[in-house]
């Protein structure tokens, strides 16, 4: 594989699906990539991004300007692996600095061939991406490249984000346990749809054993592990797809075991209670969202990462085959649902990061409100 520095002078080119193109230099691996383009606003956090298992698939554009400042260093990834099918930078740092630092992100890009373009006006793009939506996008780098009717051809050509079903894609294929931190006081079931590494740690912290499930887990797996609560992670592809982990769920409503869901988790209860889900025009991602709770009226800033939203009415709690249910969280920038609460059950979900990772801790109480169904379900 050819190399690249963040001084490369190797040619690159994004060619988004409508034709826009944006020329810059090669970033990380050389070579060619696809996805479905998306912009985050976090301006810090980026290994807690390339690493989050929701990004598969999609290549992100920073709007903060400058990358790569901290490097990379060993304890920030959400994963084993960087997920993101392209990265898309205006200016990386050419020396990193950090005391935990161990390489460069470029580096890191490209011995996980990762393949990125710099030098880009990550404004104007972001500001296509927000005119006309998220879309097909291809970068392609290298000293010889295709002409532009070719590259535009083959950005057509890549499978679409709705529709997508790709949770078993980066979900684990068998169950580990994280301990609990210091006494345990309860066991979860985790489907791993897509999981944060400080998912289970959060509830670790809080004196849970966590049972991380493959995606493909039943609800015969789920009740082996004897579950004081379930929950449902985030991950990556269109929930419509989402059928396995949605009769899943059912069975746990049903049951009425204390159940919580995040991001993908979110739009999978949705789609449990009779809602829909829909795509939204270029989604919410990065670590400054503004989200009220409505029980409280509290707002809290947040860290998000989804294309698609659940449809659930806001005005009042709406009648659903497992009793009535309200939004309980709203997006304040667009009204976005941002989460659901059973009032006759204790299942609860939000459509954003209450882990923090990276992202400010706003959301942690969460964790606390699903410790407290299942002390509830325990009186
Ligand atoms: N972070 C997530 O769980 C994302 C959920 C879903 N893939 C979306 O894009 O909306």
């Amino acid at each position: 594989m050819t190399t690249s520095t963040p001084g490369s002078r190797i040619p690159a080119v994004l060619v988004l699906e409508d034709g826009r193109t944006f020329r810059g230099r090669a970033y990380g691996a050389v070579g060619a990539t696809f996805g479905e383009a998306v912009f985050s606003t976090g301006m810090t956090g980026y290994q807690e991004t390339l690493t989050d298992p929701s990004y598969h698939r999609q290549v992100v554009v920073m709007t903060a300007p400058h990358v790569g400042n901290t490097g990379v260093n060993d304890e920030d990834p959400e994963s084993a692996r960087i997920w993101v099918s392209g990265y898309v930078v205006r200016d990386p740092a050419r020396i990193p600095s950090n005391w935990r630092s161990r390489r460069s992100l470029d580096d890191e890009l490209r011995k996980q061939g990762v393949v990125g373009i710099s030098g880009v006006d990550t404004r104007a793009l972001t500001r296509h991406l927000r005119e006309r939506g998220a879309m097909r996008v291809g970068i392609f780098s290298g000293n010889a490249l295709p002409d532009e009717g070719t590259m535009l051809a083959e950005v057509r050509q890549a499978p679409e984000m709705a529709g997508a079903d790709l949770s078993a894609e980066v979900a684990t294929k068998e169950t580990y346990v994280v301990p609990a931190i210091g006494a345990k006081k309860f066991t979860v079931a985790a489907i791993d749809l897509g999981i944060k590494g400080m998912t289970p740690h959060r509830m670790a912290e809080r004196g849970i054993e966590v049972h991380v499930l493959p995606a493909t887990a039943t609800a015969e797996d789920v009740y082996a592990v004897n579950p004081d609560g379930v929950f449902f992670s985030n991950g990556p592809g269109d929930p419509a797809t989402a059928d396995h982990p949605v009769a899943v769920m059912r069975e746990v409503l049903d049951r009425g075991t204390p159940l919580f869901g995040i991001c993908f988790g979110n739009q999978i209860l949705g789609r449990a209670l009779g809602f829909g889900t829909y795509k939204l025009k270029y989604g919410h991602r990065g670590i400054n969202q503004p989200v009220q709770d409505r029980t409280t009226g509290k707002v809290e800033i947040t860290a998000h990462n989804h294309g698609f939203a659940v449809d659930a009415p806001l005005d009042g709690p709406a009648e659903t085959p497992y009793g009535r249910v309200e939004v309980s969280h709203v997006c304040l920038n667009d009204d976005v649902v941002e989460g659901l609460r059973l009032l006759d059950r204790p299942a609860f979900s939000v459509q954003y990061h209450p882990e923090a990772a990276a992202g400010p801790h706003d959301a942690a109480y969460l964790f606390d409100r699903f410790v407290s169904l299942m002390e509830g379900q325990r009186a």
